[in-house]
């Protein structure tokens, strides 16, 4: 059970509305920090209850962001119904293998009215839908919404400033969770693209993989650049496929998360890709990594339906094989290089018109 710290009793005289954290990961501590600095009570659940105690008593969270003292009013629980208890703004920063469960539990205790934001960046594997669908359909809530952006939790937690995106088709959200999470190091900006915005942060995880691998094995930065590129391009047609807006790859849920996960290791998807890309197998390298990397998970989904629906997606498909099929990442590389030629911006060039102009070229170059 909680322990109350003095400052948390008396809360009547605050009248920022009370936010719930659901997860004692790394963000979900990060996140708790910034919503307490803006005069909210913060209560932030986890399950496991020793790490409640040392959250409470320590004011670290040892196990995930061992170096960031957590702001003293945010208050630890493994009580979700004390967690929720009022709460008008619910953050789930729960793994996407965890989520629905987590969410489902919860769902008896939520606030009428209360806004609903999902942190997480990943796809469930049996219905793919992302995180803020489920919240839909376990809830039923109004007030949905998704938070994304190049948010490296270690950085956060260091005070860089940095900035994410709130995505709701609802107004309210949009600005409560603006009001609630800005701060001088935190920024937020709204967009009323929710999927777009969720897919992105899914997305950007198999590029960062894949980039990871590549910085392992020697890339220099004009292959960096290269990868980065090409998979905004594969990202944005995944998602616009979807129903997303191509506008929002542009967006710091879009190139900029990609640019951040792709450069960092502290990003837990680049270290997959790292390792791998130093010899260790897949499970080897989850293993050393101790962490979700939802990237590893997400490759799959987005290859399978990629394919489903034939979206050319011809890095992620590549990724795929080195990590659940053996081929070597040169092979693969060398292959992707010497691919079908393509165009750069599909959106002012399309690849049909690329691909009709190499087999006019073609018919004109065959001798009669
Ligand atoms: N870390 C980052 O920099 C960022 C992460 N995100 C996204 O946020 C999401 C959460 O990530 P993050 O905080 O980093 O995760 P971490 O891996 O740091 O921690 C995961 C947390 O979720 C808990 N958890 C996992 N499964 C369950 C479950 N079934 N029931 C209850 N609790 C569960 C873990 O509890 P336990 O310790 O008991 O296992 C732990 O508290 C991810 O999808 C990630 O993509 C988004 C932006 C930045
Ligand atoms: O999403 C993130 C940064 O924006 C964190 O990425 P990782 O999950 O790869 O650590």
């Amino acid at each position: 059970m909680a322990v109350e710290p003095a400052s948390q009793v008396s809360t009547d005289d605050i009248h920022v509305p009370p936010v719930a954290v659901l997860g004692g990961g790394s963000f979900g501590t990060a996140l708790a920090s910034i919503a307490s600095s803006g005069g909210a009570r913060v209560r932030q659940w986890m399950r496991d209850a020793t790490l409640v105690d040392h959250v409470n008593t320590h004011r670290i969270n040892h196990r995930y962001l061992p170096e960031f003292r957590i702001h003293p009013d945010v208050v630890a629980s493994s009580d979700l119904a004390w967690v929720l208890d009022q709460a008008q703004l619910v953050l789930i920063a729960i793994p996407s293998g965890g989520f629905r469960q987590v969410v489902r539990q919860a769902a008896p205790h939520f606030s009428d009215d209360a806004i609903l934001v999902s942190t997480t960046k990943g796809i469930e594997t049996d219905s793919f839908l992302l995180m803020s669908q489920i919240l839909e359909q376990e809830t039923g809530s109004a007030h949905i919404g998704v938070l994304s952006g190049p948010n490296l939790a270690a950085e956060i937690a260091q005070g860089h400033l940095s900035a994410s995106v709130i995505a709701s088709d609802d107004e309210q959200t949009r600005s409560r969770v603006q009001a609630a999470l800005s701060c001088d190091h935190f920024r937020v900006y709204a967009s009323n693209d929710r999927y777009g915005v969720e897919m992105g942060g899914a997305l950007k995880n198999i590029y960062a993989i894949a980039v990871g691998m590549a910085a392992a094995l020697g890339m220099g930065e004009n292959t960096r650049s290269m990868l980065m590129t090409r998979a905004l391009a594969e990202m944005s047609r995944f998602a616009v496929a979807q129903g997303a807006s191509p506008m929002t790859f542009l967006g710091l849920a879009g190139v900029g998360d990609l640019i951040v996960t792709c450069s960092s290791n502290l990003s837990r998807n680049y270290r997959v890709g790292y390792a791998m890309g130093e010899g260790r197998t897949l499970e080897g390298a989850i293993d050393a990594l101790g962490q979700v990397a939802e990237g590893v998970n997400t490759v799959s989904l987005i290859v399978k339906r990629a394919s489903e629906e034939n979206i050319y997606m011809p890095l992620a498909t590549g990724l795929y094989r080195v990590m659940f099929e053996g081929v070597a990442p040169r092979d693969m590389a060398t292959a992707l290089m010497r691919s079908e030629q393509s165009s750069d911006v599909e959106f002012t060039l399309p690849r049909e018109d690329t691909r009709r102009a190499q087999q006019q070229t073609a018919a004109r170059d065959i001798p009669s």
